[in-house]
């Protein structure tokens, strides 16, 4: 074995630091060096991750790199030969463990060759192919890892990179040479007791939580492979053996608690007298079924905090008494820094009690491992907007909005980080693939805010539309084809009606962020002006966006002249929030578009909102609704004598609510944006109307949105709203029949 592989073995062992190799050059030439190094090595039995596998079976393809998480293993060969997915990289590179090896296989670095990429298909925009292996973000990635004097090279040009270890046959081990240290041992009962210090602490503050007073609570933070998961799994384990407890667990996914549920039920199982039955006590529900449902429970455990949206975690401490989240402090699975800004304010103010306890020592590997460095500085996972003092500081009140050039952009590291640190902030779900994107996504532009050299805001654009292919159109209009990217056009052509959409040109904005330091000053609108001036240089028809609609950001988008035309039926698993659409006309054909496409949603609100939006946050309905042009205006049609009678006997008392719900949910759709707008409906009876005519709530449902005390005061609450729905139309009617 190469001399400087044996002393970095010898060296990192102890403290159980992980040990990358890169071993590039033509694929016959590191095959046959990765064979020789496993020959070398004391634990030969690697995991193999490849898309070539040649005649091996052994081998795993690329794409199951995120199914290794949670798994221990020693020697892990990554094959970036044939594809790069940062995601499942920075997943599997966690799998390691101290005293392990990491080999990453890769072409010649000088250039690096012009190969298609399958793992860059997610960010590729039909029609054009998935960005090649040489694109900015591989250049940088390869800058990282030769800039990193830990990382041992093999390359087959040798000589002019430093530490090249001999491979040669007769440099295999003597039986004299000592062997290095294996792997750290793992701790032989770890899924049943804690591993570190930190960890004890962790499972003895979750199951005070569970057995301490209600509304305080707690918090784990921890970078990755500290044990977060598994010290919940363990608490859990134990506080259903001590009694009859029903704890519920929640995550963005369920494949993020398997750990939980693996070391609660490893608990368990070492208790035999109590296995079977309590197993049925831990249950795992989507973040956005628990807080519609609201099931009992004694505690509910939160895992992969960070990506899950801040207002779904603030309703989930609204209704649960004992709770405690964890959360990765940086990682692929959603940063925690979005977590902590917004969600920390929240708890301060509803449970100024909350605890917080950070888990600092690794369990896998040792302190400072230069693999957990070299990966955070591969895949940017800690990268951070400017600091809020230095920008709030400098109060910028305007920016220079400019466009940047991605060249440059992928040398500027400080720049890169500030950019990438401000969207990670943007989208609870920002992960590694998304810096791929941001460098090499076809037809991207990206505009940053600039005040004082500091990035205060960016945004993220992708080019979609003007398909000329008749039978494509035809397709994409019956839903039949999907084209990668294309967002836009698909919804508005598939799911809007509009078959045309698909010969339009658009601007999607992908992401837009301002620096928490600096929002609410304007600088939001002023980076879509610079982009809307782009798009009408660029000859688009519209400029727009799908997000998760909030009331919130519905709002932000129509007063920077983005209307809604499209809400998604189903709600994301983890927000709990429903797509919207919003557009913006830059030539007249679009204006025309976004016209028609606004009258074909309120045209399926009708029979949407009683149906599959029957459970819609209200006030999302009614910031839909209120920025549709109202039925009222566009038709022309006044109250009618019966309508106006029937109106006042309901206000009155006089007419029972089921007797009037048909003639509520017409005014409604026809009085309710007007009535708003002149101040006679405020949003809470905006609601209630909405949710009462329109989506049919029950009267239990009712009275629990509004928190009445019964049927009573909902009545009386509805007969009030009914009275501003009347002022509006007189007003409105008046108006018309003068013209
Ligand atoms: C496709 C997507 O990326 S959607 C995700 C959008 N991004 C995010 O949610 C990330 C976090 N938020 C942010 O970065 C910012 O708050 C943004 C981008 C949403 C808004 O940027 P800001 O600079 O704060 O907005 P700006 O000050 O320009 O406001 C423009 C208008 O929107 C309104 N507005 C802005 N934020 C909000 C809000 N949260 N609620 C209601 N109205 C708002 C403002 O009142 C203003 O209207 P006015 O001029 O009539 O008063």
């Amino acid at each position: 074995m190469g001399e400087a592989l044996r002393r970095r073995l010898r060296e990192a062992g102890p403290l159980g630091h992980r040990l990358c190799i890169l071993v590039s050059g033509s694929p016959a030439w590191i095959q046959a060096s990765v064979i020789a190094l496993i020959g070398a090595l004391p634990d030969p039995q690697p995991v193999w991750l490849t898309d070539q596998p040649g005649k091996c079976k052994d081998r795993l393809p690329l794409r199951s790199a995120t199914a290794l998480l949670g798994q221990d293993i020693p020697l892990l060969i990554y094959d970036a030969q044939s594809g790069f997915d940062p995601d499942g990289f920075a997943a599997a590179s966690g799998a390691i463990v101290g005293g392990g090896v990491l080999i990453l296989m890769t072409p010649p670095l000088d250039p690096w060759p012009r190969l298609p990429d399958p793992q860059a298909e997610r960010i590729a925009v039909w029609p054009h192919s998935a960005p090649d292996l040489s694109g900015r973000f591989i250049e940088r990635l390869v800058r990282v890892l030769r800039a990193d004097p830990r990382v041992l090279h093999l390359d087959q040009s040798g000589g002019a990179l430093s530490d090249t270890p001999v491979l040669a046959r007769d440099a295999q081990p003597s039986p004299t040479d000592p062997e290095p240290p294996r792997p750290a041992e793992r701790h032989a009962n770890r899924l049943t007791q804690p591993c570190t210090r930190d960890q004890a602490e962790a499972v003895e503050a979750v199951i005070k939580t569970a057995r301490g007073r209600a509304h305080r609570p707690l918090v784990i933070k921890a970078h990755r492979g500290r044990g977060k998961s598994a010290a919940l799994g363990i608490a859990a384990g134990r506080l259903m053996l001590e009694r009859d407890r029903r704890i519920l667990v929640t995550a963005p996914s369920r494949a993020a608690v398997e750990t939980v549920f693996r070391h609660a039920h490893a608990v368990l199982d070492s208790a035999l007298a109590r296995h079977g039955e309590p197993r049925q006590r831990l249950a795992f529900l989507a973040p956005a079924d628990v807080a519609s449902d609201v099931p009992a429970a004694d505690l509910l455990l939160v895992d992969e905090a960070a990506g899950i949206p801040a207002p779904l975690l603030e309703t989930l401490v609204a209704h649960y008494g004992r709770l405690v989240f964890a959360t990765t402090i940086h990682g692929y699975e959603g940063t925690g820094r979005g977590f902590d800004i917004r969600f920390r304010q929240h708890l301060d103010r509803v449970a100024p009690d909350w605890r917080t306890l950070e888990l600092e020592e690794p369990i896998r590997w040792g302190r400072d491992d230069p693999l957990e460095d070299l990966v955070f500085r591969m895949l940017l996972l800690d990268a951070a907007p400017a600091p809020d003092a230095r920008v709030t500081a400098t109060a910028p009140q305007a920016c220079d909005c400019i466009a940047l050039d991605r060249d440059r952009l992928a040398r500027d590291e400080p720049l890169l980080a500030q950019v990438f640190g401000l969207l990670i902030l943007a989208h609870y779900q920002t992960r590694p693939m998304d810096l791929r994107m941001l460098l090499d996504g076809p037809n991207i532009r990206i505009l940053v805010a600039r005040h004082q050299g500091l990035v205060v805001g960016a945004l993220l654009a992708a080019r979609e539309g003007r398909f000329t292919e008749p039978e494509l159109r035809d397709a994409i209009f019956r839903g039949s084809r999907r084209p990668r990217g294309h967002l836009l056009p698909q919804t508005l052509s598939a799911h809007a009606g509009l078959p045309d959409a698909t010969e339009h040109a658009y601007l999607r904005i992908v992401r837009i962020a301002v620096h928490p330091a600096a929002q609410g000053r304007g600088l939001g609108r002023q980076l879509l002006e610079a982009i809307q001036q782009q798009a009408r240089n660029e000859d688009m028809d519209c400029l727009g966006a799908s997000f998760g609609g909030t009331p919130e950001l519905i709002r932000f988008w129509d007063r920077c002249g983005h209307r809604p035309v499209q809400i998604g039926c189903s709600r994301n698993a983890a927000s709990g929030e429903h797509a919207v659409v919003s557009l913006l006309g830059i030539s007249d054909t679009g204006a025309d578009l976004v016209r028609r496409a606004q009258a074909r949603l309120e045209s399926a609100l009708r029979t949407l909102l009683a149906g599959p939006l029957r459970g819609l946050d209200p006030g999302v309905a009614v910031a839909l609704a209120i920025r549709l042009p109202a039925a009222g205006q566009t038709e022309g049609i006044a109250l009618s004598q019966a309508q106006s009678r029937e109106l006042s006997a309901f206000v009155d008392g006089d007419r029972s609510l089921t007797a009037s719900l048909p003639l509520l949910a017409d005014l409604t759709r026809r009085y309710l944006g007007p009535a708003v707008a002149r101040g006679e409906l405020d949003l809470e009876s905006a609601r209630l109307l909405l949710a009462a005519a329109r989506q049919l709530r029950p009267v239990g449902e009712l009275v629990e949105l509004l928190q009445a005390s019964g049927r009573g005061e909902l009545l009386k609450r509805l007969r009030e709203a009914a009275r501003g729905l009347q002022r509006a139309a007189g007003a409105l009617d008046a108006g018309a029949s003068t013209v």
